[in-house]
């Protein structure tokens, strides 16, 4: 067990915890696995993203976190709407292609895309997708974390959870699929 990091004043973060410490204690920080998607005036774009979370059921919310240096950012700085798209078991290929580094236009001829209420891309057999009106954005650091008012939402239980964790893909089974292996045992 490494010693605890002393506690940074907001001053000198930046000297107290490396970049790198950062990064080596946030990969053990299971989480699932998103593709985020936008259109609009901005045009279309999309990019896969683990910095997302529930924030309140009333209204219903959720946050992005969005690198300010990412190719899809101005997009969403000229969007008003966003689709979280959460990803299955079998998507990994989908996660790769959204994770940079492809051009934005061919990243949407991988996987199968419709259009949400709010017209943001809605990936086929995705897990679930949450159709947003960003209503606050708010920049801290390298990103913008984008506050989103769920205004239209589908789910599916066609198949495993993806996690990402330690640098890597991982698959998670389904409840029934527990049950069902206690049940054979
Ligand atoms: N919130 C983010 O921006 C975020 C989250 C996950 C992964 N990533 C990026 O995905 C790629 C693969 O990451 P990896 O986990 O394989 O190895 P990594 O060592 O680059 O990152 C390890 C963990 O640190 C955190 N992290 C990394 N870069 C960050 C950033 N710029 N801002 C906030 N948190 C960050 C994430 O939780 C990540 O899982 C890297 O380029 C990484 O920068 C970014
Ligand atoms: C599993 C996983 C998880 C994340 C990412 C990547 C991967 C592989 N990336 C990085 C993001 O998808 C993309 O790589 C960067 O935006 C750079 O892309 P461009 O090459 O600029 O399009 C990412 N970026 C971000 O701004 N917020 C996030 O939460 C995440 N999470």
């Amino acid at each position: 067990m490494t010693a605890p990091h002393p506690v940074a004043s907001q001053h000198d973060t930046e000297s107290a915890i490396s970049r790198e410490a950062f990064r080596e204690a946030m990969a053990q920080l299971a989480s699932a696995v998103n593709v985020v998607t936008t259109a609009g005036p901005g045009g279309r774009a999309g990019f896969t993203a683990s910095a997302v979370c529930s924030v309140t059921d009333t209204p219903p919310t959720l946050l992005v976190c969005l690198n300010q240096s990412a190719s899809a950012w101005p997009a969403f700085a000229d969007n008003e709407v966003l689709c979280v798209n959460v990803l299955g078991g079998d998507h990994e290929a989908v996660s790769n292609t959204f994770g940079g580094r492809t051009p934005m236009d061919e990243r949407f001829e991988v996987g199968e895309w419709s259009s949400a209420v709010t017209g943001a891309p809605v990936l086929t057999g995705a897990l679930a997708h949450f159709d947003c009106r960003i209503t606050r954005r708010v920049s801290v650091g390298t990103h913008d974390v984008l506050f989103c008012e769920i205004v239209a939402m589908d789910h599916c239980e066609r198949t495993r959870g993806l996690l990402y964790f330690d640098r890597g893909y991982h698959q998670l089974p389904r409840r029934s699929e527990a049950v069902r292996g206690l049940a054979q045992r």
